[in-house]
């Protein structure tokens, strides 16, 4: 099957885009994983597509698979990549958009710069709904947010980190460690993404507090593995290190692809905004098997 894709990137988190306005490729998760593998396909994170709106009120449909070809049910970098495509290629004229995703509507606004800020939605931070099994657990209180331990059988010696649990739609582990270059985030990422306590799985977040409004964050993804930036594990990391009353309203969030801004005014209702950047990398074909 001959495909044609663009690739593009948000703070180095990159994707393959897919144009399914007039109509459904029907890939397969082995023909996603193989889109996005690095040395026999185009090589991304997650691979986008982009959908006619399934109902009235919403502008397109908003479609994300990781690099495992699971299908997820946010992803923040993606969404702001998604609506500089649809801007620029002419599938609307709009500079605020209505997406529908997985887990509900999001709202991205195109700045004449070429950055993009996106109304996430509230995060969800009952455990039961990130969902995080905290049977057994006694969290500790930190600020007015709370902090469960996940036990790390499968390091030496076992280990014990202290983590928020937050969805974005799709699930966050948040811990603080003191320097995040320094951190066993491709040790300890796995073994967090894995753990049996999150029985969807988990994205891990590894943030260092620079100061009240400015972070540095590592996040070993689900399904990805390490990626250069997240953009709702730097939504999660900061509604976390709000709750734990060691951040204010906005935060600059340091990645090593870039720079984002999230902003949460901390009320559970509360939609958290995040603003970066979205660039367009190249475009082409692809000849992807029909069977794999
Ligand atoms: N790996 C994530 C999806 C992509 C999220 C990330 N790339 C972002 O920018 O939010 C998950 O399985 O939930």
């Amino acid at each position: 099957m001959q495909i044609r894709f663009t690739k593009m990137q948000g703070a180095g988190n990159d994707f393959v885009v897919l144009d399914e306005t007039q109509g459904r490729l029907g890939l397969s998760a082995a023909q996603y994983r193989y889109l996005a593998d690095r040395h026999f396909g185009v090589g991304a994170d997650q691979i986008l597509s982009v959908r006619p709106a399934p109902a009235a009120g919403v502008d397109f449909e908003y479609v994300i698979h990781n690099a495992d070809g699971g299908e997820v049910e946010q992803c923040g970098n993606g969404a702001r990549c998604f609506a500089r495509y649809v801007h620029d290629k002419g599938l609307t004229d709009k500079s605020v958009i209505r997406v529908q995703t997985l887990s509900g509507v999001i709202a991205p606004e195109i700045h004449g710069s070429g950055r993009v800020t996106v109304d996430m939605g509230a995060p969800q931070l009952n455990p039961a709904l990130v969902p995080f099994d905290t049977a057994g657990l006694q969290p500790q209180l930190l600020g007015s947010a709370q902090k469960w331990p996940l036990a790390l059988d499968g390091v030496v010696p076992p280990a014990t980190v202290w983590i928020a649990p937050v969805s974005m739609g799709n699930p966050h582990a948040v811990q603080l460690v003191d320097d995040v270059e320094a951190a066993p985030v491709l040790a300890w990422g796995p073994l967090i993404e894995n753990h049996a306590r999150f029985p969807q799985r988990v994205n891990a977040g590894f943030m260092q507090i620079v100061g009240r409004g400015e972070v540095k964050l590592r996040v070993y993804e689900r399904g990805a593995g390490e990626t250069l930036a997240c953009g709702t594990g730097a939504c999660a990391a900061v509604v976390a290190g709000i709750g734990w009353g060691l951040l204010d309203g906005k935060v600059d969030v340091h990645t090593h692809g870039g720079l984002l801004t999230i902003e949460w005014a901390g009320g559970a209702q509360d939609r958290v905004r995040m603003t970066g950047p979205a660039e367009f990398v190249f475009e082409g074909q692809i000849e992807i098997p029909d069977t794999l």
